[in-house]
């Protein structure tokens, strides 16, 4: 794991767009090829109006426009979904007038079929929009259609009385089953996204914003499976700021705490992408390189010391580190890995800081040596 990474949150939110994009290309033209398909069929029986014939011309325009603004990314996607969902919903609402108004098409054309599809624009409201501007667009479609049979239904009953009363109740029903559900996904949805946050909490150290012991440990863990299954070597550099405690005695805790900050930000200089730092304690970290063998790790831990003592830290007091490098053999669990890069830490100490040192075995009494 790197500092580097791309933010997770960033990609996830192209790739849902990319995905609302293709699902509109896709519902415009199977709209379109349907609605194509319809007016053949209805020319070739002979039952088209030239009301209709205008429905069918419009919407053979209409389709191919908003396929060509999703395609050349001409407008925003939210314009698209909005205008598809104006333009149905008045087809629906001028054959619903027609049918209930027009003597002519109310008796000879059955325009129901048409605007049963109804129920499918609240469903692609809410699709469109959270639980809230989802109840709002579906209550406005409804309103529409209140208002337009209103007068009808106000009139003694007619031949289509009930079942235009049946299409606002189930219209009714079918919003709040909507609203409920949305809200309910969105409430999973922030829960989701709670404990995603508390987790990353959990896994950070909240002064340097690396993983912490915990993280790291499991970090190293990985590594060992993969080595034990795949024999992917891999290699550890235990670092330690030297005379940390004389930074704090001296400029005081705020500026040791700098300094740690200062550290973990400057160590990523010199690491890959792939290799991963984290804060194992105190002014202590741990860098974990995957695919890097022993001597690769000691000459990165040299260029380590050589980087954070060519210039300050935090003022003008130069910082060293001391490392231990060890890298994995077969023997190795995590404790004696650790171990053994602590030895060759302390080994570093001795030796004089400002340095690295390699433990080379991992035999009974593990060795460390320059
Ligand atoms: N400011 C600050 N100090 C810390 C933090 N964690 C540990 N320390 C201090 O770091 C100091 C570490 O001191 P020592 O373990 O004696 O090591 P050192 O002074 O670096 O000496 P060598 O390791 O031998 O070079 C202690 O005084 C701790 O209190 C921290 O998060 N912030």
């Amino acid at each position: 794991m790197s500092q580097q990474q791309a933010n997770p949150w960033d990609s996830s939110q192209l790739v849902a767009e990319q995905l609302k994009r293709g699902v509109l290309t896709i519902i415009l033209v199977l709209a379109w090829l349907a609605s194509l398909f319809a007016w053949g069929i209805m020319e070739w029986q002979g039952t088209v109006s030239t009301v209709l014939r205008v429905v069918f011309a419009l919407n053979v325009i209409f389709h191919p426009t908003m396929f060509a603004i999703v395609w050349r990314r001409l407008l925003p996607l939210r314009f698209v979904e909005l205008s598809c969902l104006v333009f149905a919903t008045l087809i629906c609402a001028g054959c619903m007038a027609l049918h209930l108004y027009s003597p002519t098409y109310g008796a000879d054309i059955d325009l129901r079929p048409l605007y049963l599809w109804i129920p499918v624009l609240y469903v692609f409201a809410f699709v469109i929009g959270d639980h809230k501007s989802g109840l709002r667009l579906s209550l406005a479609i409804l309103a529409l259609y209140v208002g337009i049979s209103l007068p009808y239904l106000l009139t003694p009953p007619q031949p289509a009385t009930n079942f235009t009363i049946q299409l606002l109740v189930v219209s009714g029903v079918l919003i709040s089953a909507l609203h409920f559900f949305a809200g309910y996904q969105g409430r999973f949805q922030r829960a989701q996204l709670t404990m995603d946050e508390l987790t990353q909490l959990a896994h950070t150290d909240v002064l340097t914003q690396l993983p912490n012991r915990r993280r790291t440990m499991s970090m190293i863990e990985t590594e060992l499976t993969r080595f034990s299954r795949y024999g992917h070597t891999f290699s550890l550099i235990l670092l330690d700021i030297d005379h940390f405690k004389a930074i704090n005695d001296q400029f005081g805790h705020h500026v040791g705490d700098q300094t740690i900050a200062a550290l973990a930000m400057r160590v990523h200089d010199v690491l890959r992408t792939t290799d991963a730092i984290g804060r194992w304690g105190g002014e202590e970290f741990v860098i974990l390189l995957p695919e890097t063998t022993l001597d690769e790790a000691k000459h990165k831990a040299d260029t380590l010391c050589a980087h954070i003592a060519a210039r300050p830290l935090v003022g003008n007091h130069t910082t060293t580190i001391s490392c231990g490098v060890a890298g994995i053999e077969s023997a190795d669990t995590l404790d004696t890995l650790l171990q053994r890069a602590d030895n060759a830490m302390y080994a570093a100490k001795a030796a004089g800081r400002n340095r690295a040192v390699i433990s080379r075995t991992s035999n009974a009494g593990v060795a460390a040596a320059e």
